[in-house]
């Protein structure tokens, strides 16, 4: 963890990746949900999203917040966003989590 980034948000969900060929819905681990959060570094001013398996710390999502990500509030629990090459998908524990995640993500595209 690079001491200088600040934890925006952090919250329980499970991470999902869309297989376009396959069109459908692939979990980006096997072990259930990860703690995913979005991180700010001060240093270089840009905001990442990363994902760990709550089970065993694996990272799961590990990606800068660009300026081009489309992100969709589907339903009160699941969120997607696409970017140039892939569309994640996150499965919230609960809408109130997925609520803070939201705003919080919204919040960074108006900034990057
Ligand atoms: C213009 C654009 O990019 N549109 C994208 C969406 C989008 C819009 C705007 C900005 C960014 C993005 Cl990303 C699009 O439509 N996409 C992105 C890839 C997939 C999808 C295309 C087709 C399928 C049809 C069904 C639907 C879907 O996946 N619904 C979910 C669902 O079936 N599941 C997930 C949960 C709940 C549901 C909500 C959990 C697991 C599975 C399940 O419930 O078992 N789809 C999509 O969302």
């Amino acid at each position: 963890n690079n001491p200088k980034e600040d934890i925006l948000t952090s919250c329980k969900a499970t991470a999902m990746i869309y297989n376009d060929a396959q069109k459908k819905w692939l979990h980006c681990a096997s072990n259930g949900p990860a703690k995913i959060q979005l991180l700010y570094s001060s240093e270089t001013q840009t905001y990442r999203i990363v994902g760990r398996q709550i089970q065993d710390h694996e990272v799961v999502l590990n990606h800068s917040i660009s300026k081009g990500i489309k992100y969709n509030q589907a339903t009160p629990t699941f969120h997607q966003w696409r970017d140039q090459s892939s569309v994640y998908g996150l499965n919230f524990s609960s809408k109130l989590d997925a609520q803070e995640f939201g705003t919080t993500m919204m919040k960074i595209l108006e900034n990057v």
